[in-house]
């Protein structure tokens, strides 16, 4: 379980389901992740809660026995908040509301409140504000908003619950105006798009948390916002990067997760088109992680979602300085038995499965590095070429830091 680093975080507790169609190792895998969210938003988990149920509770997600562990536990405990790995129907959350007597959150509501945290600017405000109210709409008839508003704390950082008879009607004016701002900044940001030129656009993809803004600093010596909880970057940055002599511009932007709730998908149209409309997609993957497979897969199904999955891609394998030489059997993508392998026979045969250009790096110690720009520059240089077809000897390949060593 996660340290509890300061005073003020929430006592939380988990709950989630083993089904037909996620074991129990799934479970233990997404409640890790659901654990670092909760820790990301600010709450320390004091328990878990599973279940084995052929499909959720209807009602209350979880049968009624557990719900009641669940209630006499949290009363127990003084434990204000439950959170469900899943996204709970308006009725179930209502009902599980009735029934346990304190706060309930579900992933989706937990990320957006962290996305709510994070947003810096007022454009990812407002997409973050968006995507809240559409949320909440078909919400509206919690009965501990007022008062726990009022407290504040996760879950409250957004818009509040207040008549819920007037509620409808101003937030759907409200999301209508939030819809129309975001028009004129989504126009904005396109002409912005539009006025880079014709200079070759890469775009960083990945998972939360695998180290695309360390990278993103590293390539261009930037100071990009890096830290280790989740979508520590929302807001987009574009960077010119030169490597041997050939500029580019690079894109890093907001980390993607299983399950990324669709409103948020909706209203981050605008970041999102930063990775449309790119020339070619960097795919930073963290090995550290166990279930960076699952990753691997949740990014490409939401390249997919949003049009974006045909583009040339590289795929870089971040962290190789944290490699732990238990991995999962490699010759199959969908493993069962464990084995202890090396890094270097683990990337030879992920470098014959992979059907991009593969590079092992780390972007804090910098293994690798004249590797992954040779590789970066070659498939910059390949769109470039079809740009400018007449200008390529302008820039040929040289090693920047191998050229500093030798002079
Ligand atoms: N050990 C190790 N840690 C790394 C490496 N690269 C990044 N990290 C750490 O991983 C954490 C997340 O890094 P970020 O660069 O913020 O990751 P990100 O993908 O931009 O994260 P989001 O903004 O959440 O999407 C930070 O604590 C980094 O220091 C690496 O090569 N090795």
């Amino acid at each position: 379980m996660l340290e509890k680093k300061e005073h003020s975080y929430e006592k939380a507790v988990l709950v989630g389901l083993i089904t037909k169609d996620q074991d129990e190792e799934k479970l233990q895998e997404y409640m890790d992740e659901l654990e670092f969210l909760a820790y990301t938003a600010g709450a320390t988990v004091e328990k878990r809660f599973t279940q084995k149920l052929s499909q959720p509770d209807s009602k209350t997600f979880v049968g009624s026995g557990k719900a009641l562990e669940i209630k006499d536990y949290v009363k127990e405990n003084e434990i204000g908040t439950i959170i469900f790995d899943d996204e709970l129907s308006p009725s179930q959350l209502k009902n599980l509301e009735r029934e346990l007597e304190v706060k309930i959150l579900d992933r989706t509501n937990l990320i957006l409140d962290i996305f709510a945290q994070r947003a810096q600017t007022s454009y990812a405000r407002t997409q973050v504000e968006l995507a809240q109210y559409e949320y909440l709409l078909p919400r509206l008839t919690r009965m501990w908003t007022h008062l726990e508003r009022q407290r504040g704390g996760i879950g409250m950082r957004g818009p509040g619950e207040t008549e819920i008879e007037t509620d409808r009607r101003i937030i759907r004016d409200r999301i209508s105006l939030l819809k129309d701002k975001l028009k004129i900044i989504d126009k904005q940001m396109a002409t912005q798009r539009n006025n880079r030129g014709k200079m070759v656009r890469v775009a960083l993809v990945g998972y939360t948390n695998v180290g695309k803004s360390t990278l993103m600093n590293a390539l261009s010596k930037s100071e990009v916002f890096a830290e280790n909880k989740l979508f520590a970057t929302l807001d987009t940055t574009v960077r010119k990067v030169v490597i041997g002599n050939l500029p580019f511009l690079l894109t890093d932007t907001v980390g993607f997760i299983r399950k990324l709730p669709t409103q948020l998908v909706e209203s981050f149209k605008s970041t999102l088109d930063e990775v449309r409309e790119a020339d070619l997609l960097i795919h930073v993957v963290d090995i550290s992680h166990e279930s960076f497979e699952d990753h691997i897969d949740s990014v490409n199904q939401i390249l997919q979602e949003i049009d974006a999955h045909k583009k040339p891609m590289i795929m870089v394998f971040n962290k190789i300085d944290d490699f732990s030489y238990e991995r999962k059997d490699d010759d199959d993508l969908t493993p069962s038995t464990k084995k202890n392998i090396s890094l270097e026979e683990w990337t030879k045969t992920w470098m014959a499965k992979s059907k991009f250009p593969t590079v092992f790096i780390s972007a804090l110690t910098k293994e690798n590095f004249p590797e992954m720009k040779r590789l970066i520059y070659d498939e910059v240089m390949k769109v470039h070429i079809s740009r400018f077809p007449y200008n390529d000897f302008l820039f040929e390949y040289f090693d920047e830091e191998e050229e500093e060593k030798n002079n």
